[in-house]
């Protein structure tokens, strides 16, 4: 588990993270997410003793990151791949890692049979690519079996095909019981990995809550239909109240509308319909909202909703 409360730091007259609380339990994948300069990175640099807080706590495990004696068999971290000392190969990077957290050597090639790179152990890691050094960089994270994972823009690098491997790997571990924190910018990668968001905005928590829930209360649902009279539909739709948008893939999205009342206005004008569907928000949409960026509504307020970082958790 992971427990953030109350942080506060302040680079001079500037306030990068201003009273950020949230806990990541174990079982559970918590997306970090927030727009540039938000203080994740402070967040995550406090919660691994790399920055010192003016104000608050981050606990690792009940304990302060620091005050672990070998802290790999705790918390795998996922930071920066290009950190790895590039003459090395795979297999030397871990068993230094291994030697200095007293890990035994034999748990090296399982991990790196876990992370596809049982092939390239004795390839030096100059010649890996972003995507394989993401890949050693979790195999890393592991080696200490750890019972939580800190994980900053894991996907980074990945092809779309590593992209998938990544989120059934880190959905696995969480089913074993892992606590994993990532902190990411990849919305749609959130939305398909985490259980639980964590919005962060100008130093603040915005939203602390399960991913679902978050969707739902920051979104307007919508129908997606389409015609070939869509101009026409559009205008009934438009005469009736309804805000409609033109849809990836030429349809239409109608905002607050429900398919029953779409259907009866179509069947009054006699507009022939195509498709019809009830679609739900994304994440995106969710986020866009929370931070008041442009294209998002903000038509929910603006009152943070987890002002002590605890409200809503399970
Ligand atoms: N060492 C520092 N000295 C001065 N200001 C800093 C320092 N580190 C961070 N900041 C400021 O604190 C704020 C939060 O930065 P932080 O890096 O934590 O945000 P972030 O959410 O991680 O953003 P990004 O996604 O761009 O990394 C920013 O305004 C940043 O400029």
């Amino acid at each position: 588990m992971i427990e953030v409360e109350d942080l506060v730091k302040r680079y001079g007259t500037a306030t990068a993270v201003d009273g950020v609380g949230f806990s990541a339990p174990a079982g559970t994948v918590t997306g970090l997410l927030g727009p540039n300069g938000a203080g994740k990175t402070t967040t995550v640099k406090i919660l691994l003793g790399l920055v010192r807080p003016d104000r608050g706590r981050a606990l690792v495990d009940g304990r302060p990151y620091t005050s672990l004696a070998r802290p790999l068999r705790i918390v795998g971290t996922l930071l920066e791949a290009d950190s790895l000392h590039r003459g090395r190969t795979a297999r030397q990077h871990l068993l230094w890692l291994a030697r200095s957290n007293r890990i035994p050597p034999e748990r090296i090639d399982r991990r790196l049979e876990q992370v596809g790179l049982a092939d390239q152990a004795r390839t030096r890691i100059s010649a890996f690519s972003l995507g394989m050094r993401q890949r050693l960089g979790l195999a890393g994270a592991l080696l200490g079996d750890p019972k939580i994972l800190l994980l900053d823009e894991p996907v980074n690098g990945l092809d779309a095909e590593g992209i998938v491997w990544m989120r059934s790997f880190l959905r696995d571990l969480a089913a074993r019981g892992t606590a994993v924190l990532v902190s990411s910018h990849h919305m749609t990668e959130v939305a398909r990995t985490a259980d639980h968001v964590v919005v962060i905005g100008s130093g603040r928590v915005l939203a602390d809550l399960p991913t679902g829930e978050l969707i739902s209360r920051y979104t307007q649902p919508k129908v997606r239909v389409t015609s070939a009279e869509r101009e026409r539909l559009s205008a009934v739709l438009e005469d009736a109240g309804y805000a409609v948008r033109t849809s990836p893939g030429g349809g239409l999205d109608v905002a607050g509308a429900g398919t029953a009342e779409i259907g009866a206005l179509a069947g009054e004008h006699r507009i022939v319909l195509e498709g019809l569907t009830q679609e739900s928000g994304s994440l995106e949409e969710a986020y866009l909202d929370l931070i008041g960026a442009p294209g998002g509504g903000r038509a929910h307020g603006t009152e943070p909703l987890a002002a002590d970082g605890r409200r809503n958790r399970r």
